[in-house]
C-alpha cells in the first residue's frame, strides 16, 4: 500500500501495465479494505486506503487516481457521494462501487451517476481483479495521450465541434436527426458553449450546405440598423442610405440564417420578423416591393425566453415559430469529458497557428481544468490555451502558466500575505533582515509546512480572525477552516 505516490507529470503515453492505474479503495470496514488492497497489490496495482468517506472525498481533493473503489454504505458521505466526488475532481476516473446491501435501485443510482461498475460482497479476488482490469481498459482507452487525443479528434469531431461526453453525444444525435429538414431551430445554451458552431454544423448536414450560411448577432445593433441589415433597404431610405442595400435574407437567400442572440430582438423588429416567416417574403426598408425568399431560419438565444415572454419583452408567437425543434447545449462543466480532448485540441490548433513547439501538457493543469466549472464555456477555454500557448517558453503548459482563476489557491498556491510595517503590530509576522517574513527558515520545508506556517502566522496577525485572515491569504474561508483543521491550528497557534 502506498500512502502518497509521485504525480506523473506530462500526457505522454503511459504504457500498459497495471501500476500506472492509481486505485483508491475508501470502506469504512479497515479489514475489508486491506484485503481488497492485498489482492490488487498481488498484480501491481498500487492501492491507497480511506476508510471513511471524509477521508475518501479528501485523497480525491489531494491526489490523482485512475480507479475509485468504494463502499457504499458509510457514515456522513456515504458511496453516492465518494462517486460524484470522483467524477466532478478525477479527469477520467472510473468508479466501482461495492457494496454487501445491494439492492438494484441502489445499482442503479450508482449506474446513473456514472459508476463504472457495481459489485457485491462477498468478494472474491477474482472477481474484484475481472472489474478493475476491465475499468483499467476504459481509463486506459480515455488516456490524455497525444495520439490518443488525435484519434479521438478525427473519430469524435462533427463538423468542427469536439466533443467526447456522452451528453453532447446526444446532442449531435440530435443534430443529425434534424439537419436534413427544413424546420427552424432555436440553439439555447449558456454563453460560449458552442451555439454558432452547432449552427454551422445542421447548415453543413443539411440539402442547403451549397448555398450561404449568413450568421447575425441581433444584440449588436440598434433597431434601425438591425431591420436594415435583415431586410435591406431602398438608395435614399435614411439619411445616410446613399445605395440601396442588400439584406442579410437575400444574402441567405437559398441557404440558412442564423440570428444570434435573438433574445435581444427589439419588439418592432420581433413584429416584422415574425411576418416575414408567415409570408416567405422580406420588403426592403423605403420599399413596397416583396421579394419572395426562400431560407431556413435557425436562431440561439442564451437567455430564458420564456421567462421574456412573461416579461413582455418576446413575442410567444415568434418563439413558437422559432423553435419548431430546439437544441440544448449543456454548459462545459455538465460535460467535464469534453475539456480534456478540447484542450488539447485547441494546444495544437494555437501551437500551430502561432509556430509554438508546444508538445504537451502538464498533468496537473489537466486536472485543473477538468476541475474548474468554466462559467465562460468553450471560448474561455479556448482564450485560455492560446495565451497559455503563445506564453509557453518550454514546450509543455505547466501548472505555474496558468492564471489566478484557475490555481486553487488551498491546493497548489500559497499567496503572500500583506506584510504590515514591522512596527504596526505586535504580532506581526517575523521579520528577516532583508525585511521578508522569516522566509529563510522555510527552505527545504515540505510544502504543508510552509502553509502551516502561514496560516498560523496570518492568524495571529488578524488575532484570530478568520474572515480577515482568509482575505489577506486570498483563500475562501471555507478552504481556510478546512485547514485549520488539518493542521489543528485551533486557539493559540
Ligand atoms: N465543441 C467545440 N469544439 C471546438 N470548438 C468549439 C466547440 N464549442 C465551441 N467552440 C469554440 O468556442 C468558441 C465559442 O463558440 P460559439 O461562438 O459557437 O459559442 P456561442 O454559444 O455561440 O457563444 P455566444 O452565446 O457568446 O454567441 C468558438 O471559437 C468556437 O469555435
Amino acid at each position: 500500500m502506498t500512502g502518497d505516490h509521485p504525480k506523473s507529470d506530462s500526457t505522454e503515453i503511459a504504457p500498459m501495465n497495471h501500476g500506472a492505474f492509481r486505485i483508491l479503495i475508501v470502506d469504512n470496514d479497515k479489514a475489508h479494505a486491506l484485503t481488497m488492497c492485498e489482492s490488487l497489490e498481488r498484480v501491481g496495482y498500487p492501492c491507497t486506503i480511506a476508510t471513511s468517506g471524509p477521508e475518501g472525498v479528501e485523497r480525491i481533493e489531494r491526489d490523482d487516481f485512475e480507479i475509485v473503489i468504494t463502499d457504499l454504505v458509510m457514515n456522513e458521505v456515504d458511496g453516492i457521494g465518494v462517486l460524484q466526488k470522483a467524477k466532478s475532481n478525477l479527469p477520467g476516473c472510473e468508479v466501482i462501487v461495492v457494496t454487501g446491501h445491494g439492492t438494484i435501485s441502489i445499482a442503479v443510482e450508482a449506474m446513473q451517476q456514472g459508476a463504472f461498475n457495481f459489485l457485491e460482497k462477498p468478494l472474491t479476488p477474482d472477481k474484484l481483479r475481472a472489474a478493475v482490469s476491465r475499468a483499467a481498459e476504459t481509463v486506459q482507452l480515455r488516456q490524455t495521450n497525444t495520439d490518443l487525443l488525435q484519434r479521438l479528434d478525427e473519430r469524435f469531431g462533427y463538423e468542427g465541434l469536439i466533443f467526447a461526453d456522452a451528453r453532447m453525444g446526444h446532442v449531435i444525435d440530435r443534430l443529425k436527426r434534424i439537419s436534413p429538414t427544413d424546420a427552424s431551430i432555436l440553439i439555447q445554451g449558456e454563453t460560449g458553449v458552442g451555439k454558432e458552431l452547432v449552427a454551422q454544423a445542421i447548415h453543413q448536414n443539411s440539402p442547403r450546405k451549397n448555398k450561404p450560411f449568413v450568421p447575425l448577432n441581433c444584440a449588436e445593433l440598434s433597431e434601425h440598423l438591425l431591420e436594415s441589415e435583415l431586410f435591406g433597404h431602398a438608395k435614399g431610405a435614411y439619411t445616410d442610405a446613399a445605395t440601396e442595400r442588400v439584406g442579410r435574407f437575400e444574402y441567405a437567400n437559398g441557404g440558412t440564417l442564423f440570428l444570434d442572440e435573438v433574445g435581444d430582438m427589439p419588439m418592432a423588429t420581433q413584429v416584422k420578423l415574425l411576418r416575414v416567416l408567415e409570408s416567405g417574403e422580406i420588403t426592403r426598408v423605403g420599399e413596397n416591393k416583396p421579394i419572395k425568399i426562400n431560407v431556413r431560419l435557425l436562431s440561439a438565444t442564451n437567455c430564458n425566453l420564456e421567462e421574456a415572454i412573461s416579461r413582455g419583452a418576446f413575442r410567444s408567437d415568434l418563439y413558437y415559430r422559432l423553435r419548431i425543434v430546439t437544441v440544448v447545449v449543456p454548459p462545459l462543466r455538465e460535460r467535464r469529458d469534453d475539456i480534456i480532448p478540447l484542450m488539447d485540441h485547441f494546444r495544437r490548433h494555437f501551437a500551430k497557428r502561432h509556430g509554438k513547439a508546444v508538445k504537451g501538457i502538464d498533468k496537473a493543469v489537466v486536472k485543473r481544468f477538468y476541475q474548474f466549472d468554466w462559467p465562460g464555456n468553450v471560448r474561455q477555454l479556448r482564450n485560455l490555451v492560446e495565451s497559455m500557448v503563445v506564453l509557453d517558453l518550454d514546450g509543455v503548459l505547466g501548472i505555474d502558466d496558468l492564471p489566478e482563476e484557475l490555481m486553487d489557491e488551498a491546493d497548489y498556491v500559497i499567496h503572500p500575505v500583506a506584510l504590515p510595517p514591522p512596527s504596526s503590530s505586535s504580532a506581526s509576522l517575523a521579520i528577516d533582515a532583508d525585511g521578508k517574513a522569516g522566509l529563510l527558515d522555510l527552505v527545504g520545508q515540505p510544502m504543508n509546512e510552509v502553509e502551516k506556517r502561514f496560516i498560523s502566522e496570518t492568524l495571529k496577525f488578524t488575532n484570530q480572525n478568520r474572515e480577515e485572515a482568509a482575505k489577506m491569504l486570498q483563500i475562501g474561508e471555507r478552504t481556510l477552516y478546512r485547514k485549520i483543521k488539518e493542521y489543528n491550528l485551533r486557539g493559540d497557534n
